[in-house]
């Protein structure tokens, strides 16, 4: 598979300079570009190039102040900007540099010289990025892990306390796990991981939803803005009934012959006297209850507003 060509965007008042440049990377780059910083910063945050190559003079907001408000935005923060500019003092390049910029190259520009010092910047970028996205990824089932978990629950919790619609949060667990990796040996135990942390994102269909190894042998999944528990019980129910049709054998289960799961769901409106942990609490006791009940069940408690 071909990998896209990296996405640049030229920001300068000056058409023949965004042409120049421009012309060193069009064939193996998607370049865009922009004439003011209040375009620049639209097309950021909707295009998310993967480097921005930004003049410091420009009409209206001034190069400095895109890249102060480009650093500013969780969405752009990463973006690497490169300032080209015809102010080569010490004090404006030093005001670049620690508004967070990469680099800072004085025109009149050498192209070769600007060619490798973007390439350069791009790798490093691709580097940071496969660093962040390891850093919460669960490496056996390439869900997320329970760092990016605790991390989006705290920030969606956040955000419902804000816009009152429903969180919902799934935790589930496989039954008699331990049994099946004496029966069956460790690395099927992890087959079986894989196989359910797939039934679990083939089970969730927005976007928004996040499906996480929570621990050992137990998911997480954080579902925004739902609708009605029967909504929710509709999502756990596809990950309980997908595991069964996996038919992955469980000779040592007491609860069937073949392995299943057991889901506790906690779906509420968020109050100020609420927590995330208190969610996660919410949602452990349902499956605790699952479990106590017989297992390959789904327990819920639902707090919503009247
Ligand atoms: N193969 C494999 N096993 C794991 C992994 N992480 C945790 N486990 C196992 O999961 C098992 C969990 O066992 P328990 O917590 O006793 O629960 P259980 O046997 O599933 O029993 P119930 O939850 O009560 O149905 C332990 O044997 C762990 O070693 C993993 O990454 N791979």
């Amino acid at each position: 598979m071909q990998l896209p060509h990296p996405r640049i965007l030229i920001v300068d008042d000056e058409i023949t300079n965004i042409e120049l440049i421009a012309d060193l990377f069009e064939a193996d780059h998607e370049v865009l570009f922009a004439t003011t910083g209040a375009r620049a910063l639209e097309i950021a945050a909707t295009a998310m190039p993967d480097l921005i190559l930004l003049d410091v003079m420009l009409p209206g907001m001034d190069g400095f102040e895109v890249c102060a408000r480009l650093k500013s935005e969780r969405l752009t923060v990463d973006i690497p900007v490169i300032f080209v500019t015809g102010m080569g003092d010490v004090v404006a390049e030093t005001r670049g540099l620690a508004l967070g910029a990469v680099d800072y190259i004085t025109k009149p520009i050498n192209p070769p010289v600007v060619r490798v010092r973007v390439t350069n910047h791009i790798e490093l970028k691709k580097a940071r990025d496969r660093l962040t996205q390891l850093a919460v990824t669960d490496g056996l089932t390439g869900l997320a892990n329970r760092r990016r978990f605790d991390e989006t629950l705290g920030l969606e919790f956040a955000r419902h306390l804000r816009s009152h619609a429903d969180l919902t949060l799934i935790l589930l667990d496989i039954d008699h796990f331990k049994l099946f990796n004496d029966t069956y040996g460790h690395l099927r135990g992890d087959d079986c991981l894989r196989a359910i942390a797939r039934v679990i994102e083939r089970a969730m269909y927005r976007v928004t939803d996040l499906a996480a190894r929570y621990g050992g042998e137990e998911f997480g999944c954080i579902l925004p803005e739902t609708g009605p528990p029967s909504d929710v019980i509709a999502v756990a129910e596809r990950i309980r009934q997908g595991v069964i049709a996996l038919e992955i054998p469980h000779q040592t289960s007491s609860t069937a012959a073949h392995v299943t799961v057991s889901l506790g769901v906690a779906t509420q409106r968020c109050t100020s006297d609420d927590s995330p942990e208190l969610l996660i609490t919410r949602a452990d006791e349902q499956l605790y209850l699952a479990k106590s009940q017989g297992r390959n069940q789904i327990c819920l408690a639902s707090v919503t507003a009247m």
